[in-house]
């Protein structure tokens, strides 16, 4: 399924995105929204739309190498979360990542920060993050 080309309801688009959550010894790596993007300047979890004929993993593979440089060598799947923004519908497809190779930086320009799980409740997030940031807290 790709993450654009799907319609749901009146003319919204309905994004399916890969989300990575990637761990380390208590830690996540987020990254920064640009400020012209939407949901702009608020930490995210690195990730990215579907392309047509992707599955998610490949999806979250080919984004967190776009975007950090990074090779996944180990996810498996932790939630979906769905939600309805004014603009856009979005279907986050939520992969905690445990292991990769590659030092992680922002391929992009965006800043990047590894943050502990018990710190993220302080972070600005898009409205859609609330159920992941309460279930990453509760992984360590
Ligand atoms: N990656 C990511 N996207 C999120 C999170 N929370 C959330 O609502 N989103 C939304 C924001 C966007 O509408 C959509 C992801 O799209 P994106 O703009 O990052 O997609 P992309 O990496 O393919 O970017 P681009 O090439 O279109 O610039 O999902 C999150 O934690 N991580
Ligand atoms: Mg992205």
């Amino acid at each position: 399924m790709s993450g654009t080309v799907d319609k749901k309801g009146p003319g919204a688009p309905f994004l399916h995105v890969a989300v990575g959550v990637i761990w380390q010894q208590g830690k996540v790596l987020l990254s920064r929204r640009a400020s012209h993007q939407h949901q702009g300047d608020k930490w995210e979890f690195p990730g990215g739309k579907l392309e047509a004929g992707e599955t998610v993993l490949e999806a979250l593979q080919r984004e967190l190498t776009e975007e950090l440089a990074i090779t996944v060598q180990n996810a498996q799947p932790l939630m979906e979360v769905r939600h309805r923004y004014p603009e856009r519908e979005v279907l986050l497809d939520i992969w905690l990542v445990d292991a990769f190779s590659g030092e992680p930086h922002g391929v992009e320009g965006q800043a990047v920060q590894w943050f502990a799980a018990s710190e993220l409740d302080t972070l600005s997030f898009p409205d859609a993050n609330q159920p992941i940031v309460e279930r990453v807290m509760q992984l360590v």
